[in-house]
């Protein structure tokens, strides 16, 4: 199945720093119309988000489940309903496997979808993000630019793009 891997905050919601609350998660323009798109020429969804804000003690995981079913609410009300989310709940220093770089989530993926690599892409806003896609196998990698430098994935990533909203453009 080809996929469409995507980070959370930079990427679909503006980063205001371990995003938790609802009033606090602004979808960044252009990103149901961007989903839309991908969902019409087949890609299934796969939100893979790193949430050391857990582990830190700054939230909950009933908030990050609140927040999150919340905003898969809103991506059924516009429509997109391929969608699934695999988020690490750990600090850096817990060592996990899932946290981005590690594959840990990308491998929970392909445990529930058969996963083809080769038409499969990732977006992410941070070094961790595309190095994790290509630590999994996925050649097909688009730095979105936001608050955090990514110098490593500026020179490496197979696209680099100002925002979600010109994916068109770039995903075919
Ligand atoms: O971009 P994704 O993976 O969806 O989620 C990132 C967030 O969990 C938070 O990740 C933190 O990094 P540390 O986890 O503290 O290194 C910081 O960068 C926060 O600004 C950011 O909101
Ligand atoms: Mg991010
Ligand atoms: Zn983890």
């Amino acid at each position: 199945m080809k996929t469409v891997f995507l980070d959370r905050d930079g990427v679909i919601n503006k980063d205001n720093g371990y995003v938790f609350e609802i009033d606090n998660f602004e979808f960044i323009d252009g990103v149901f119309d961007s989903f839309r798109y991908l969902q019409r020429k087949g890609y299934n969804l796969i939100i893979v988000t790193n949430q050391s804000g857990i582990g830190r003690g700054r939230y909950t995981l009933e908030d990050f489940n609140i927040l999150n079913n919340w905003m898969l609410q809103e991506f059924q009300k516009k429509g997109v309903t391929n969608i699934d989310v695999f988020f690490c709940p750990h600090k850096p220093e817990d060592n996990c496997k899932c946290r981005k770089p590690n594959t840990g989530m990308f491998e929970a993926a392909s445990l529930k979808y058969k996963i083809d690599n080769n038409s499969s892409w990732m977006i992410g806003d941070k070094d961790i993000d595309i190095e994790a896609a290509l630590n999994f196998g996925i050649k097909n990698t688009i730095l979105v630019k936001s608050i955090h430098k990514a110098e490593n994935s500026e020179n490496s990533a197979k696209f680099v793009i100002p925002s979600i909203k010109t994916i068109s453009n770039y995903i075919k």
